[in-house]
């Protein structure tokens, strides 16, 4: 992967064990920012994981370091985004998209009168995963596809330093995966974060990602999206056309 230009969250000889089983080996890796890096491997490979490591839910060994710009370490922790595989929620919910934001977004209780200027910024986040249409619909209406994008706008707010997504467009028809993808291009170019993203599909991988690691409890592969493939199918971590791993290429 390239030198680290700006800012980078790096994993140092991270090592992760859970009732006795090796769930991750010493994982050394740099997510720089304005990258995206997307991590692939077979089912049960420690991809969730490591993204429940790097949040902070799971006791590890070794080192987690967020480099950043002197000023930005003075104003704020390294803030995580995280956008996960689904939300289960019940699909006859009268909640709209402009609730689900208002009650992640406002510090006081929803039942309190709300700050004049939220719809302002509800719209604008909104917008951002071209979505200005959909602040009014019930969540249970949106598309697959506009709900993860919902949710990727949910974790913008506030901007983070490190966007983690959960194989976001799962289940996601074509066009809804393109549109999102299209998104976290843009959303990359223009907040330059560093985006890592699970994901089964390898077949595009160099179409979506700028690096890529394959992993299996280890670090088998890492670097540029097309070498990691052939690196993938050389190593039958895959099979071709999908099927037992679960992935495709
Ligand atoms: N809290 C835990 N305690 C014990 N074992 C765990 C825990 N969390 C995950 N595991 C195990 O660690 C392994 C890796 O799980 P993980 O969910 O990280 O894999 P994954 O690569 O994300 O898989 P998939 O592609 O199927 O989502 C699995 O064998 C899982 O059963």
């Amino acid at each position: 992967m390239s030198e680290c230009k700006f800012c980078c969250t790096e994993m140092k000889g991270v090592s992760v064990s859970k009732e006795g089983n090796s769930l991750l080996q010493d994982i050394n890796v740099h997510f720089h920012c304005n990258e995206i890096t997307a991590i692939v491997g077979p089912n049960g490979a420690g991809k969730t994981t490591l993204f429940r490591t790097l949040l902070g839910e799971m006791p590890y060994t070794g080192e987690i370091k967020h480099h950043m710009h002197e000023y930005e370490k003075r104003m704020h922790n390294p803030i995580i985004g995280y956008v996960p595989q689904h939300l289960n929620f019940d699909k006859t919910t009268p909640i709209t998209t402009f609730d689900l934001f208002s009650a992640c977004m406002q510090k006081r209780p929803i039942w309190t009168r709300m700050r004049t200027s939220l719809r302002k910024e509800v719209e604008k986040a909104l917008a951002e995963v071209k979505l200005d249409y959909a602040i009014d619909r019930k969540i249970g209406m949106l598309s697959g596809g506009e709900l993860q994008r919902v949710l990727l706008a949910l974790a913008l707010q506030p901007k983070p330093d490190l966007l983690l997504l959960d194989e976001p467009i799962s289940g996601v028809d074509v066009n809804g995966q393109k549109l999102f993808y299209e998104t976290v291009q843009e959303l990359k170019h223009k907040y330059h974060m560093a985006i890592v993203l699970i994901t089964h599909e390898i077949g595009q991988l160099e179409l979506i990602c700028d690096n890529a690691i394959l992993l299996n409890k280890k670090i088998l592969a890492m670097g540029d999206p097309l070498t990691v493939r052939q690196e993938a199918v050389r190593q039958k971590q895959f099979q071709v056309g999908g099927g037992l791993n679960g992935s495709t290429l």
